[in-house]
């Protein structure tokens, strides 16, 4: 089937390629989509600049883009569930988190959309009569998406919304391992009125498909989700023709609990926190940072808590969480786990593949507790996306600051105390992006997102995830021209 979506025609990989996509609950055929080259990711930069620099999208009044987006979320409503179901054969989520995943997408569609238009730019006060100033913001121009397989629709609609809202034409490589609702979705776009050439679509692996769109003179902006490593690469090839990028990386993310918060909370919260998707969440909670007198009973709760989650497939009922989306990932997780215990952590729970025949064909892996793990060590320092916790302990605010902060990255974390006064003091020093007080995960789309440090740079939702597809510019004018006589002659 063709499956590539250039210029308003879907069409097949140049080539011919084609790759297989598998569910990773049971490693059964999903599908079989187009594999696109380098030609193809030219042919849909050609076909962005196009609609760009010639076509009518970047001068529709961006009230009417806005209604296109507002047009996009009530067909998503209508879709929803086709679009869950899909999104959890590709990652192997339960269907009731895609479910989740569909709603919070229509309300990001609804943000940007009602968003868009809002901003008229601004009057200037250049200090004379005789002159007049102001500032307008106008959209970049050809933007390259590129997206990760843990929230695939959800991280791609983070992108494309504010890119239409403010006026820009994009091409989107999503994961090549979940390309469905990228499909689905480019296809609701269209019967929402989007037009040919404005939104394109390539599928296939990052290093083929996707490397243009850091490096290619046409394109103007690139914004990434994914990997630490993948995103230097992005940042390191768009460098040669100064692109504008965003990038959306990787946590390591502290989950500070003190000894005054309530205990049955914390100990709930910190569960959510890192085996939500199997860990598989960029935001993830992996680092437990808990005040010394209460680790032996906290750890201990944990334990017996993790030990009881239900592992299974996406339209199991009973499934509390899911697998891991890919055999290379669970290795990963295995490599990991296995150099933690080596530099001295110490196993209190899973650590292994579950023993049960009927997950067998699933990439599955227990929920995992990793004990008096030393700072710096590579659990602590290195993300495994996978469920995974690290246990570390704290003296007092001050220290708990200190290791919370104590990582490259900076992307999220948690706070849990019954002290309010000390919340915010906390809050306010830790260098993460996202901070949450007694509770754990919570995203909204008026609510800016991204990392300090090495968790990326730039802003996705809220007003500034809409300024990160605009440039901004000053116009001036002279009300009053007449020679200047500067120079003499
Ligand atoms: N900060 C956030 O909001 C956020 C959200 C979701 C995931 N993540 C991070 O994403 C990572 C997991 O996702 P992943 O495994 O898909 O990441 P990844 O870096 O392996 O891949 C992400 C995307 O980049 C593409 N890609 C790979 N090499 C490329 C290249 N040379 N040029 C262009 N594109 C290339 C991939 O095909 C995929 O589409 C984790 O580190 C997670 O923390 C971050
Ligand atoms: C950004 N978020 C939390 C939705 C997904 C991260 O992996």
């Amino acid at each position: 089937m063709a499956d590539l979506y250039i210029d308003g025609e879907w069409v097949d990989a140049r080539a011919g390629g084609r790759r297989e996509i598998r569910c990773p609950a049971d490693g059964t055929l999903v599908a079989e989509v187009a594999e696109a080259t380098r030609e193809d990711t030219e042919a849909a930069i050609a076909a962005a600049r196009r609609a760009f620099d010639t076509g009518p999208w970047p001068g529709t009044a961006a009230a009417e883009r806005g209604d296109l987006l507002l047009r996009a979320a009530a067909l998503l409503d209508r879709d929803a569930e086709i679009f869950a179901r899909a999104e959890s054969l590709d990652t192997g989520k339960r269907l009731v988190e895609s479910r989740y995943d569909m709603a919070d997408i229509a309300a990001c569609l609804r943000y940007f959309g009602k968003l868009a238009g809002n901003e008229a730019g601004r009057v200037v006060d250049t200090g004379s009569p005789d002159s007049f100033s102001r500032i307008v913001h106008e959209p970049v121009g050809v933007c390259g998406l590129i997206t990760p397989w843990n929230y695939p629709l959800l991280q791609t609609v983070w992108k494309i919304a504010p890119a239409l809202a403010a006026g820009n034409t994009f091409v989107l490589k999503p994961s090549e391992l979940t390309p469905h609702t990228a499909i689905l979705f480019l296809k609701l776009l269209t019967e929402a009125g989007l037009p040919g050439g404005v939104g394109n679509l390539v599928l296939g692996a990052g290093p083929e498909a996707g490397a243009p769109l850091s490096e290619h003179p046409d394109v103007d902006l690139v914004s990434f989700t994914g990997g630490l490593v993948t995103g230097r690469l992005i940042a390191a090839n768009a460098a040669a023709t100064v692109k504008k990028v965003a990038l959306e990386l990787g946590g390591k993310n502290p989950n500070v609990v003190f000894a005054d918060a309530d205990f049955e909370t914390a100990v709930d919260y910190a569960l959510t926190a890192v085996f939500l998707h199997s860990g598989q969440v960029c935001s993830a909670g992996a680092r437990l940072i808990v005040q010394r007198e209460w680790h032996d009973e906290f750890v201990a709760e944990l334990v017996r808590r993790a030990e009881r989650i239900r592992l299974g497939g996406p339209f199991d009922e009973r499934a509390e969480t899911g697998p891991l989306i890919s055999a290379a990932h669970r290795e990963k997780v295995e490599r990991y786990v296995a150099t933690a215990l080596e530099e001295g952590a110490v196993l209190r729970t899973g650590g292994k593949r579950p023993d049960d025949p009927a997950l067998a064909d699933g990439f599955y892996y227990l929920p995992t507790i990793l004990d008096e793990v030393r700072q710096g060590s590579t659990a602590v320092v290195e993300e495994s996306f996978g469920p995974v916790l690290t246990v570390e302990t704290f003296t007092d605010e001050d220290d708990a600051v200190r290791i919370a902060n104590d990582t490259h990255y900076g992307l999220a974390g948690g706070i849990f105390t019954s002290d309010a006064a000390r919340a915010q003091r906390v809050a306010n020093r830790l260098r993460h992006g996202t901070v949450w007080i007694n509770d754990f995960h919570p995203y909204l789309p008026q609510a800016e997102w991204g990392g300090y440090k090495q968790s990326g740079f730039g802003r996705e939702l809220g007003p500034t995830g809409l300024a990160e597809y605009t440039e901004v510019k000053h116009i001036h004018q002279n009300l009053r021209p007449g020679p200047q006589h500067w120079f003499a002659g």
